[in-house]
Formats: structure tokens, sequence, C-alpha cells
């Protein structure tokens, strides 16, 4: 049941506004009930519109706490960035999105349809193909964490072999690919409740982002970390290739014309070096309740 009240110009409302309603009914039933007592109408009339105000305050303050924020999390290569990301998205129910991922799915791409030539990169054909490069993120039940399709096929454990890391920061520096992934990287965080990392998250993607976080860790402890991980996984592993690579890209990603990898002036720095995944989880859940909590 909805109730229409008429107050002259003050007429009021519809279905829409329940609570409203329901004041301006009691507010009208207390008038006609009540006027003789004149002492408690109005103590009536003060009580209801605290319990108005009361309820007004509540909703405020719980969409005030479902408001979503946008986290960038930037920094060097292997330094634990998507680890972190990863577990504060899932912590706090937030998109997940790996934007270095897209870089390596348009390298594989590249690998795949003869757009490399030793070093050397078709830059017209990979122009000509970027509109038909289709890349998205898949939930994996079993890992619990986002797989990359390309074109629709999961590349997610192509897309981290040392094949693809060698060849994936000239394709990252090509102007016209930077502009396709930062464009479909921006139309994911359109609604916000999103954690993205990369290398200009809180530069280029989302320069407006709440809460914007720089990692870095010595390059050692970086190829060290990669090298456990490929091991971990089966693969074939050097340190010394990949503490190479991991400074190379270093280089690669500062160096590039555009987007190069820097910290955002508004972005908290962290070195994790001498954290561990907990530790560097708790830190980051910290900095979001304090700009969420
Ligand atoms: N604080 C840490 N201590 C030890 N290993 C870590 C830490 N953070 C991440 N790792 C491991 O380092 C590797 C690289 O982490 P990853 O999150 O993929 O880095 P990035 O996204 O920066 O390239 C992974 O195997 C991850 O489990
Ligand atoms: N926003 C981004 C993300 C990654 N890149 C580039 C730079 C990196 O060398 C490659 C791969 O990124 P990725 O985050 O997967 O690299 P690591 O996991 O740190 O080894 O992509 C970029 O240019 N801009």
């Amino acid at each position: 049941m909805s109730f229409k009240v008429f107050l002259g110009k003050y007429s009021t409302f519809s279905n829409n506004h329940p609570f409203l309603d329901i004041f301006l009914s009691s507010f009208l039933t207390f008038l006609i009930f009540q006027a003789s007592h004149f002492n408690a109408f109005i103590s009536n009339c003060w009580v209801i519109i605290q319990n108005y105000l009361y309820l007004w305050r509540t909703k405020l303050e719980e969409f005030i706490k479902m408001k979503k924020i946008t986290i960038a999390i930037d920094g060097f290569s292997s330094c634990g960035k998507s680890t972190m990301a990863k577990d504060l998205a899932k912590e706090v129910g937030y998109i997940y999105i790996d934007s270095g991922a897209m870089y390596r799915a348009v390298t594989l791409y590249s690998i795949e349809n003869g757009i490399f030539n030793g070093n050397t990169i078709d830059t017209e054909k990979l122009k000509q193909d970027i509109k038909n490069i289709r890349i998205s993120f898949k939930l994996n039940p079993e890992t619990g964490r986002p797989d990359t399709h390309l074109n629709g096929v999961n590349v997610e454990s192509k897309i981290r072999s040392m094949e693809v890391s060698s060849k994936v920061s000239p394709i990252s520096a090509l102007d016209f690919v930077r502009e396709a992934m930062v464009a479909q990287q921006q139309v994911m965080g359109k609604e916000k409740g999103i954690v993205m990392d990369g290398r200009d998250i809180g530069t280029t993607v989302f320069p407006d982002a709440e809460l914007k976080i720089f990692v870095t860790a010595s390059p050692e402890i970086r190829a060290q970390r990669r090298y456990d991980e490929l091991k971990a996984k089966g693969q074939k592993a050097s340190f010394d290739e990949i503490l190479e690579n991991v400074k190379q890209r270093d280089y690669m990603d500062q160096h590039r014309e555009v987007s190069p990898l820097r910290k955002a002036e508004d972005a908290l720095l962290l070195d994790n070096t001498n954290l561990t995944i907990e530790q560097q989880k708790k830190w980051l859940f910290e900095q979001f309740n304090k700009i969420t909590g």
C-alpha cells in the first residue's frame, strides 16, 4: 500500500518514498487525533522526526561504506604486484585485472602470427590486427583466479613463458598497442570496484584512482621469486637469464617514450624486498581500510 499526501506546493509523494509517506501519514494522524493534547503531540512529532532522521543517517552510512574505489598498483617487474592485487580484490570483492597479461597476450599473438621476424616487429601488420585481438579474463574455478583468454582461447600458461617475457617490452612500447590496451582497461574500470596492476595504471589509465601503490624490490630478489615460481611449476629456468630479463625490462619500461614506468606523485611507495607475502597483503589491506573504512 502507498500513501499519497497533499500539502499544497509540498504535495508528495510516490511509492518511491515509503519512509516519507509513513512519516507524513503519521504526522496527519497525530494532527487529527492528538490536537487537543498539544504537549504529547509535540513530543510524539519529535520522536517521529528523530526516527526518520536516524533511518536516513543509517542509509547514508551504508551508502558511503558501499562506495567502491579504484586501486592502481604499479611497479617493477616481478615484485609481487599481482600477488597482492589479487589477494586484495578477493578479500574486498573487487574485480582484478592484470594489465601486464594483456601486453603479454598481444606479444603471444605476435609470436604466433608471424609479426616477429627475429627481433624485428612488423608494426604495420600488428596495427592492422590489433582491432581483432580480443583479450578477456575468466575465473578459473580451480585456482580461484582469473585466466587470460586471447580470442577465446585460454593462454594463461603460454603468456608466462620466457619467450613472451623476452619479447613483451618492445610490443608494450608501441603507441598504438598501448592506446588499444588503455582504452580496454578504462572500460573495465568504468564502474570502479577494481584493482588493476601494471606500469602506468596510476599515471595514465586511472590518474584519479583513490588508492595508488608503487611497488619495488631489489632486482636479485625479484629474479629469485620468478625463478622459484617457474621451478615450482616444473618449467625450465636459469636464474641468470631471469635476472638479465628483469633488468632489461626495468630499463625498457622506464625509458620508453609512451607512458614510461614512474611513480605517480600521489602513489604510496612499498619496497617489499624484506616483506613476506602475508606482510605485504596486510599492509595493502590497511591502506585500503584507511580510505574506505
Ligand atoms: N613478498 C614476497 N615474498 C616472496 N615472494 C613473493 C612476494 N611477493 C610475491 N612473491 C612471489 O614472486 C613472484 C612474482 O610475483 P608477481 O605477483 O607475479 O609479481 P608481478 O605481478 O609484480 O610481476 C610470484 O611467484 C609470487 O608468488
Ligand atoms: N600497464 C602495463 C603493464 C605491463 N606492461 C608491460 C611491461 C612488462 O614488461 C610487460 C609484462 O608485464 P607483467 O606485469 O606481466 O610483467 P611481470 O609480471 O612484472 O614480469 O608488459 C606495460 O607496459 N604496461
